[in-house]
């Protein structure tokens, strides 16, 4: 049984969390190599929580380039059980207006350039996917949302592309064709490795812009994505705010399997498995490895 300890992983805007007592930035080594930057340590109301800006402070990691296997096994280490990714997104539908919060639940990844999994010849395993994000999670963030007066639309899809370019304007209306409700370049293989991770994962998409299928607005531009983050920064600090308190309130493994994710993935014989690989796996799959 783990206790809850949240972590949040903050995107394009977010590098720091304020209201933070007791703060340390601290570096954590992974086996996966190096994380985005140290992780920050601090209690939010005498609650625990480690902050890792995704891109690194000052924003200097591409999505591509990002080591997100690094990433979770660092958070994982920290003593990391339950992630929100805060991530800015395009909008995919009308009705989804910049400003909007959309609490994801459901990916399409559409990413090729990216090692997927913690898991290689020498250990093979298969986790579910199915739900990619934690359903239970999903519930605290709305009512967090609700006791912070924030405006959170409950599910959506998540297309995530390879970037770093924006869309082109036949991809983004193939990707409305395909029933997307908002698209970013991070948040695959993220969900992927906290899921093999066994952590809860959630996301809460900022949308900054109509990505570029909108004929009433232009197309996207770092400029537009700043400037939407820069007006909602308060919103997002308020919802994080909120979220903390109902994090420590679990007792015992999520419901929802999310600790437990790895229990029957494992498929590689004992006598068979590579101690190389199985040694990087320690904080991962320790659990199941050391029996
Ligand atoms: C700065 S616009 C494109 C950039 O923003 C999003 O990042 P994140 O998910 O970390 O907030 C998007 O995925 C791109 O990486
Ligand atoms: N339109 C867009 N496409 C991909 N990533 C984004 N992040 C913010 N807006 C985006």
């Amino acid at each position: 049984m783990s206790k809850p300890v949240l972590g949040i992983i903050g995107g394009s805007g977010v590098y720091d969390i304020d209201g933070l007592t007791n703060t340390q930035w601290r570096r954590v080594d992974s086996p996966f190599g190096q994380p985005s930057d140290d992780l920050l340590f601090g209690e939010l109301n005498g609650q625990q929580l480690v902050f890792l800006p995704r891109h690194g402070r000052g924003h200097r990691i591409p999505p591509s380039e990002l080591n997100y296997r690094a990433n979770i096994d660092a958070l994982k280490r920290a003593g990391v059980t339950e992630i929100v990714s805060v991530s800015a997104v395009g909008s995919l539908k009308e009705e989804l207006p910049p400003g909007t919060f959309v609490i994801v639940d459901q990916f399409i990844d559409r990413t090729f350039a990216r090692t997927k999994s913690f898991f290689e010849t020498g250990l093979v395993a298969h986790v579910s996917m199915a739900h990619p994000v934690c359903g239970r999670l999903g519930d605290i963030i709305e009512q967090a949302a609700k006791d912070a007066g924030i405006v959170a639309v409950r599910g959506g899809t998540y297309l995530v592309m390879e970037g770093p370019q924006f869309s082109t304007q036949a991809e983004s209306n193939l990707y409305r064709q395909w029933g997307c409700d908002v698209i970013g370049m991070t948040n695959m293989p993220e969900a992927k490795l906290a899921r093999e991770a066994e952590m809860c994962y959630a996301t809460v998409a900022m949308v900054t812009d109509y990505d570029c299928w909108h004929p009433d607005h232009d197309a996207v531009t770092v400029e537009q994505v700043v400037k939407v983050l820069l007006e909602n920064a308060d919103r997002a600090r308020a919802l994080v705010k909120a979220i903390v308190p109902q994090v420590g309130g679990r007792s015992g493994n999520c419901a929802k399997g999310c600790h437990t994710a790895l229990e029957h993935a494992i498929i590689t014989h004992g006598d068979k498995r590579d101690p190389n690989v199985v040694s990087k796996l320690d904080a991962v799959a320790g659990r199941l490895l050391k029996r």
